[in-house]
């Protein structure tokens, strides 16, 4: 297999059959389902893709993979599209993302992916950095953007992918990262947004004042407690999935709200 002359780190190409089955199985693609693959290399993982029946999109910034790739898949639902993964267009409809990305991309792909609420990811089964699933997959996140990403998707390791899973071998493993969204109302999202720049701007603050900010005082202790939170809880050590919860909470309990988290 070629690899490029220069290998920046994180360009590890799959190897183990296992893994790309562990993908598979948990994407399930159906036939015709729109699946978007960032960074195919020589088309292993698109190849098992395209096995699926589904409509395979392969993103591929390496001029010489991208042409292998046409070359192997001319004849397979599958569209080349060379491009850098952190540019390239976004489908508008209904997609999911199955990928062995480079390990340098990680923040960046899911800042696209999960930071812009007018995409509709059904859910995407990632191999990233083992460190770096570690930080996204904290129960309570670091900070207010991973804090929104774990609000608005449920983040979990499916398994440790050691490094010989690859070739060249990463020298730190990897992680089968799977996302997948929280079932919530858009009109939560601008609440959700309002609570958690407040929450981390003040974490050493009690929860209910952070809440009190976007409900009428009172109504805060009931709204904490309606989601399984018994206050006294600091804002910064609040599960990302209870933010989920509470935004929903606070736009039922004070529509108005809303009107306020937007101004
Ligand atoms: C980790 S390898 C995975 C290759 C293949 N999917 C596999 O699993 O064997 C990452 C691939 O992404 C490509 N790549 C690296 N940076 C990229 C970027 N910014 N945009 C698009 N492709 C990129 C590399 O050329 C390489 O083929």
């Amino acid at each position: 297999m070629r690899v490029p002359a220069v290998n920046p780190s994180g360009v590890h190409f799959l190897r183990d059959r296992t893994v790309i089955a562990g993908l598979l199985r948990s994407a399930r693609p159906d036939a015709g389902d729109l699946v978007l693959e960032l960074g195919a290399g020589p088309g292993v993982l698109t190849a098992a893709l395209a096995g699926t029946g589904a409509r395979v999109v392969a993103v591929e910034r390496d001029a010489a993979f991208a042409a292998r790739l046409r070359r192997r898949f001319a004849h397979r639902p599958v569209t080349v599209v060379q491009d850098d993964l952190r540019r390239v267009r976004l489908p508008r409809r209904p997609f999911a993302v199955v990928a062995n990305l480079p390990f340098a991309t990680g923040t960046a792909t899911l800042r696209r992916l999960l930071g812009d609420p007018g995409l509709r990811l059904r859910g995407a089964d990632l191999l990233v950095e083992w460190g770096f699933a570690r930080r996204l997959t904290r129960p309570v996140p670091r900070d207010a953007e991973t804090a929104g990403w774990a609000a608005r998707y449920q983040l979990r390791i499916a398994r440790r992918v050691p490094p010989a899973a690859f070739s060249p071998a990463p020298r730190v493993a990897a992680a089968h990262l799977v996302v997948r969204p929280r079932e919530l109302d858009r009109r939560t999202l601008p609440v959700l947004r309002a609570l958690l720049a407040d929450a981390y701007r003040r974490p050493a603050a009690p929860l209910t004042a952070v809440l009190a900010a976007h409900v009428p005082g009172g109504r805060a202790h009931r709204l904490a407690r309606s989601t399984g939170i018994a206050p006294p809880v600091l804002a910064g050590a609040v599960p990302a999935a209870a933010w989920a919860e509470l935004a929903a909470a606070v736009v039922v309990a004070e529509p108005a709200a809303r009107a306020r988290s937007i101004s």
